[in-house]
């Protein structure tokens, strides 16, 4: 997906949510246990319900990862449930990876062609020759960590490296890469004063903002520096929207706390 056409149906949507598939099984409706794939069941619940209210799903590859084959074999069906059934939707693997450059040739490669993601997320600390391969899927958008939304984002990311702090030259070095325009970058929620500043050196950027529900962060915080005149944020909420309920009704309860959000987000837009 362009970004042109991201933005298309950000303006259709009337919404720029992004709703993070983090599937725990300790967390999800007891009856979908007995299922024999009760992560994609959720998934699929979760998605038929809330598709009209966002414009990007987001599973964090930790959460399949950790059910070992089953679980990877569960995200490979939820994004090609997302493909197949609502092409206009943008999908993230939030997998944060970045090595030396052909193993990051080979990550890019699972993501992008074998699962067919529209973007990945990456680590920007081994630096250029190990986000490049990445953008080198010209059609596909890497999405690099800027300003984190955890506590820890302070023990190095805002440090200073010759007199600027280091997500600020994580921001700025980048914009010099080859294919940099295919970059996105994540700042959290929860760093909202710092949107002003971001904004100065990346004004163009879309930004995917995690953060905001379970973590605390808040909408109209990250907003009022945030948008830009493509609007120009992904707003990302897991937990506050899939773990609303956790009887049988799980599902129109996240789709009634995305559309509070949605809701929210269209009168920001207003
Ligand atoms: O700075 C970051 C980068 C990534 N995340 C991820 O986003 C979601 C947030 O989940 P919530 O349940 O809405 O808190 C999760 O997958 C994180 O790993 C982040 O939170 N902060």
């Amino acid at each position: 997906m362009t970004t042109a056409q991201l933005v298309s149906q950000i303006n259709l949507k009337k919404s720029f949510l992004c709703i993070g598939l983090d599937v725990d099984l300790e967390k999800i409706p007891t009856h979908l246990l007995d299922l024999e794939d009760p992560i994609y069941e959720f998934n699929k619940a979760i998605i038929d319900a809330t598709h009209h209210l966002c414009v990007a799903y987001k599973p964090n590859t930790a959460f399949y990862e950790a059910y070992g084959i089953k679980g990877w074999l569960a995200l490979e069906k939820t994004i090609a449930y997302i493909n197949t059934n609502y092409p206009e939707i943008f999908t993230i693997a939030d997998a944060k990876r970045g090595d030396i450059g052909n193993t990051s040739t080979m990550y890019a490669k699972a993501f992008f062609n074998d699962l067919a993601f529209d973007s990945v997320t990456v680590a920007p600390y081994m630096g250029k020759d190990s986000v490049e391969p990445f953008l080198a899927f010209r059609d596909k958008h890497t999405i690099m960590l800027a300003l984190t939304s955890n506590e820890g984002a302070f023990d190095f990311q805002t440090k200073k490296v010759d007199d600027k702090e280091l997500y600020q030259q994580v921001l700025e070095t980048s914009k010099n890469w080859k294919n940099s325009e295919n970059l996105m970058y994540v700042v959290g929620a929860t760093k909202a004063e710092y949107f002003k500043e971001i904004r100065k050196i990346v004004p163009n950027s879309f930004l995917l903002v995690p953060g905001v529900g379970a973590q605390g962060g808040n909408l109209k915080d990250v907003c009022k520096y945030g948008l830009n005149d493509n609007i120009g944020l992904l707003i990302n909420s897991s937990r506050g929207i899939i773990y609303t309920s956790k009887n049988k009704d799980f599902a129109t309860a996240a789709a009634k706390k995305a559309e509070e959000l949605q809701s929210e987000m269209s009168l920001l837009l207003a």
